[in-house]
């Protein structure tokens, strides 16, 4: 089925007149090392515009100067290890977990995605936070029992799941296998679900093809699943809102237009 807003416009986070950015949602993003903050950043932000009511960038102690200095309406968290992870999102307010981008290949991304499913939480994977599982996939697999997306370019997907061959089948057999909402990336963005629920996002332009603009991805799902949409839902919207934002946009897109399109798409959506 081709995606469109007739799938998911119903199941968009509805603001309460008299409710307050605890009611939208608290979407953590695990920040990277210092010399590359860039890609949590754009997470950030993604989330932040499509409504998630507070983001918060959770970094080691070493880089959260430059994540300090760099957001504003974003919080920062500085967490030195994996206990200290695990007690930031275990607060009930913490509603999503975005992690992956430039997180670090590395024992502690690993551990802090292990934490985090174990904790629960609506969690989206993408970039690093598959990666560190190229050796044993089945260790992600197992540990799979919340609402998860995995969001992985073929290049990543293909170190989970092996190579790329027929992208709708591949993607409905790692869902399957991971447990997980599975969405691979590509000019046309396939969307599946464990329970065989098959979406291939199709409005996508070529100017996505820019660094970054899958970490706002990101984001976006991350963000709206902090709003309580389920993973699926929210892989279907955020992947139609990220190409209409980047086709609205125009030529000389770089990632950093799109969570600043968002405010249109959505003002077009719901009105
Ligand atoms: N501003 C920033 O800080 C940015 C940081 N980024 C981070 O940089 C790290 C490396 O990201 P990369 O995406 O280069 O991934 P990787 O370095 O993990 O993989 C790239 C390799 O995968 C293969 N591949 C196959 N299909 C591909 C496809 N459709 N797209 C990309 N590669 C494909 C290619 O062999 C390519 O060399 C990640 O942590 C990522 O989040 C990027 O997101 C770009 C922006
Ligand atoms: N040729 C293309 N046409 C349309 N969309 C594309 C094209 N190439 C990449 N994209 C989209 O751009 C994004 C790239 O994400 P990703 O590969 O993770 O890049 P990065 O790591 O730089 O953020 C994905 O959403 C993907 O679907």
């Amino acid at each position: 089925m081709d995606n469109s807003p007739d799938l998911w416009l119903s199941k968009l986070p509805v603001l309460k007149t008299d409710g307050s950015k605890y009611d939208r949602g608290h979407c953590i993003v695990l920040g990277g090392p210092v010399a590359s903050t860039g890609a949590a950043r754009l997470a950030a932000r993604a989330a932040l515009r499509i409504g998630a009511g507070l983001v918060s960038v959770a970094c080691d102690p070493s880089s959260l100067m430059v994540y300090a200095t760099a957001l504003e309406a974003v919080m920062t968290k500085p967490v030195k290890d994996e206990a200290a992870f695990a007690a930031l999102i275990s607060d009930p307010r913490i509603t999503s977990l975005v992690m992956g981008p430039a997180a670090g290949i590395n024992d502690r991304t690993k551990a802090f995605v292990l934490a985090a499913l174990r904790a629960g939480k609506p969690c989206l994977l993408d970039a690093d936070a598959l990666t560190v599982f190229k050796d044993d996939p089945s260790q992600l697999f197992d540990a799979i029992r919340s609402p998860v997306l995995l969001t992985p370019h073929e290049g990543e997907f293909a170190r989970l799941f092996g190579q790329v061959t027929d992208r709708a089948s591949d993607a409905l057999r790692a869902a399957k296998t991971s447990g997980a909402v599975v969405l691979l990336k590509g000019r046309d963005t396939v969307i599946a679900a464990p329970d065989s629920r098959l979406v291939i996002n199709r409005n996508a332009p070529p100017t996505l093809a820019t660094a970054g603009s899958g970490d706002m991805l990101a984001g976006f799902a991350g963000g709206l699943m902090a709003q309580g949409m389920e993973a699926f839902d929210a892989a279907c919207a955020a992947a139609w809102i990220h190409a209409e934002a980047a086709r609205l946009f125009g030529p000389g897109l770089i990632s950093e237009d799109l969570s600043e399109m968002v405010p249109q798409v959505l003002r077009q959506l719901t009105h």
